[in-house]
């Protein structure tokens, strides 16, 4: 079915569905990754864009109910090169296509990728609409420059978990809200370290991570007071990805700010964003973001470099850190920005990156162990 993409700037592609009628508007944006396209589908903080993927032929390994990272799929629309809709891989369990079909979400195909992702590295990740029965490219541009700015919008609010829930035979168990008054609601099955995450949009991989270095993990609304969490009083705090921009997000950046001096604080993407927020900080938009799996950083600390998985594309201000009390503990190689940071004072450390990456790479999986050694140490 023929459709039309249009770029606010005025450039348009025109191209095909391949999941049937319909329309989609969002910030477009390119991802390098070759493979992991059920994760970034459902990658939560995607909320609100439409991603384009660099690897020109997407849909070959099908799809599998266990590589989900949330809920639901959280992009507003897929674009590909070409689709593959016969899939061949033993743990597929369907197409692609019909995936995208079930939840209303748009895939297009037989456009210049490659154009489209030079355009945007060129000129900035901008807003966009696709629409299989607005063919006019006049029309389509114009309504592309009407959807609102990513930048100053809370979109934690449409991803964070209404219930709080543990981790239980690889799936959320909700508990009910009230119960987060109880301190007693640990259940301590065998974990030494109890951890609140606070949910700004969570990649389920997360919590399987840090659940593995040893923690219980209570994942909560990204609106509960301190109050609550200080009750529980867990041994960490886990600050999760998460859509859109920081800084609207000031109901967030109070809490942690309280929460500072408390707890250990271990941050991802987002988390470090709001973590570098709390701290006195700025964030900023980055043109066009970070967003593949094969970016390289730099552990200052030990000299490695670290090949990692990314999705950002707003970055803590380098220059906005106080330096004396905040330690830089990870950069870019690519273009020299600001991917870790620490405070040993107060126990916080932070990644703009994905150490939990389902489909890898998984050089900087040490960072759950180190989150669970800082708990350690606080302990005794
Ligand atoms: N993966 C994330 O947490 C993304 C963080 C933030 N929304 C950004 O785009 O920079």
């Amino acid at each position: 079915m023929k459709a039309l993409l249009a770029l606010e700037d005025g450039r348009t592609f025109s191209c095909r569905s391949f999941t049937g009628p319909g329309e989609a508007r969002g910030e477009v944006v390119f991802n390098t990754s070759m493979t992991g396209y059920q994760e970034i589908l459902t990658d939560p903080s995607y909320y609100g864009q439409m991603v384009t993927m660099t690897y020109p032929l997407i849909g070959n390994y099908g799809v599998c109910p266990e590589d989900v990272e949330s809920d639901r799929i959280h992009v507003a629309a897929f674009i590909v090169k070409e689709y593959q809709e016969f899939p061949s891989n033993f743990r597929s369990k369907g197409t692609l296509a019909d995936y995208l079909i079930k939840s209303h979400i748009l895939g297009i195909e037989d456009l210049d990728t490659r154009a489209l992702t030079r355009h945007i590295r060129k000129s900035g990740a901008m807003r966009a609409m696709i629409s299989t029965t607005d063919l006019d490219p006049e029309s389509l541009v114009a309504r592309a420059g009407q959807i609102p700015a990513m930048q100053g919008s809370d979109l934690v609010q449409y991803v964070t978990t209404r219930k709080p829930y543990f981790w239980k035979y690889n799936q959320p168990d909700y508990v009910d809200a009230k119960s987060l008054e109880d301190p007693f609601i640990w259940r301590h099955k065998g974990k030494k370290h109890s951890v609140v995450a606070l949910d700004f949009g969570i990649k389920y991989n997360i919590i399987r991570c840090l659940e593995n270095a040893g923690c219980e993990v209570l994942v909560v609304p990204a609106k509960t007071d301190v109050q609550t969490i200080k009750r529980l009083n867990p041994d960490g705090i886990f600050l999760s990805n998460g859509p859109g921009d920081p800084e609207p997000l000031t109901y967030i950046v109070e809490t942690i700010r309280e929460l500072l001096d408390n707890f250990p604080i271990f941050g991802i993407c987002l988390g470090m964003q709001l973590l570098g927020l709390a701290m006195g900080g700025k964030t900023m938009k980055i043109k066009f973001g970070h967003r593949g799996g094969n970016q390289p950083v730099k552990n200052i600390d030990t000299g490695k470099v670290e090949i990692t998985s990314q999705n950002h594309g707003f970055a803590v201000d380098l220059n906005t850190l106080d330096k004396s009390k905040c330690h830089l503990t990870h950069i870019n190689l690519n273009e020299d920005s600001l991917e870790g940071l620490k405070n040993d004072t107060i126990r916080a450390f932070a990644v703009q990156y994905h150490p939990e990456a389902s489909p890898g790479p998984h050089d900087a999986a040490y960072l759950f162990n180190q989150f669970a050694k800082v708990m350690e140490h606080a302990k005794a």
